[in-house]
């Protein structure tokens, strides 16, 4: 006790994030859900409650990643279907696996990483824009088929499914599709009778049993929320208590040591 109290806090957590990188991974929590089922919603809620929007993103301690970042890249063939309402976006074959799979695990051993930004108008990523992932102790991983692949499933300490009525996902796909993707109307809902209704039903419905939670209602369930909410809350007092008394233990590097050892290449690495 007489350790812990002699500690400075904000030290502590550097330390962590030093070592985390080494020995803690990140808590990861997948959240899969049927096309605006308010899985962005719903983790934005989280991060709010937690207070982390606000703050500048190498700072945060919460992140989140969308599983759109890693649409792979089209042929020019593909694109002019796509163009034309013809590319099913909600196959497991649209997805880039490899590259989904070997981030998440660059996430867990604690590296910094560039995401790709996907843009819905020119159904690509943008070539000149990646976003940068900074080392953080809870990763929400959101997407439509999160929890399909065995080998992603598999990375997730923690799996919520968001659980909205198709009439409602359809209401509110339409205008977003239209406003914020380019599309009209015609081509929306063509696609969602051809490739989103059953595409949700043959690979996105069944991995609803792979959750930890099931959220109805989405972001509108607060219950559910403040409940994940608190589960993070505990998390990360837990982790925070091991720092502490890991610090106490390890007492004989001087912090300004641990901070001068954060390097450039984005790691961050134990002092040798
Ligand atoms: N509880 C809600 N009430 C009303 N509108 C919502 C709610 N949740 C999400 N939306 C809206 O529905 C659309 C899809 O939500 P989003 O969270 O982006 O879904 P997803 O990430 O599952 O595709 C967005 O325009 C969002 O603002
Ligand atoms: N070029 C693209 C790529 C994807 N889509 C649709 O996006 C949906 C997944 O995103 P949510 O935010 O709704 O989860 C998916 O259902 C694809 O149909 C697209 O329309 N165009």
């Amino acid at each position: 006790m007489y350790f812990i109290q002699n500690i400075d806090m904000s030290d502590a957590i550097k330390f962590r994030k030093m070592n985390g990188i080494e020995g803690k991974a990140p808590f990861l929590i997948g959240v899969a859900g049927g096309t605006a089922s308010g899985k962005s919603t719903v983790c934005k809620r989280i991060m709010e409650k937690l207070g982390q929007v606000d703050m500048d993103q190498t700072q945060r301690q919460v992140v989140c990643i969308s599983q759109d970042s890693f649409y792979r890249e089209l042929t020019a063939a593909e694109i002019v279907k796509a163009g034309q309402g013809l590319f099913n976006f909600d196959h497991p074959n649209a997805f880039d696996e490899g590259l989904m799979e070997r981030t998440l695990n660059d996430i867990l051993a604690g590296k910094k990483c560039e995401v790709p930004v996907y843009d819905f108008k020119n159904h690509t990523t943008r070539k000149d824009e990646t976003m940068t992932i900074y080392p953080a102790d809870v990763v929400l991983f959101e997407g439509i088929l999160v929890f399909f692949f065995p080998q992603i499933r598999n990375l997730f300490h923690m799996k919520l499914f968001v659980d909205t009525d198709s009439d409602t996902r359809l209401a509110r796909r339409v205008p977003r599709d239209i406003i914020e993707r380019g599309r009209d109307l015609e081509q929306v809902l063509n696609q969602y009778m051809n490739f989103v209704k059953p595409a949700f039903e043959e690979f996105c419905s069944p991995t609803k049993k792979f959750a930890d939670v099931i959220i109805p209602r989405g972001a509108d369930n607060t219950v559910a929320i403040d409940l994940i909410v608190q589960h993070i809350k505990d998390f990360l007092t837990n982790r925070q208590e091991e720092i502490i008394v890991e610090t106490a233990s390890n007492n004989s590097t001087p912090s300004h040591v641990r901070r001068a050892a954060i390097n450039e290449g984005g790691q961050f690495k134990r002092p040798h």
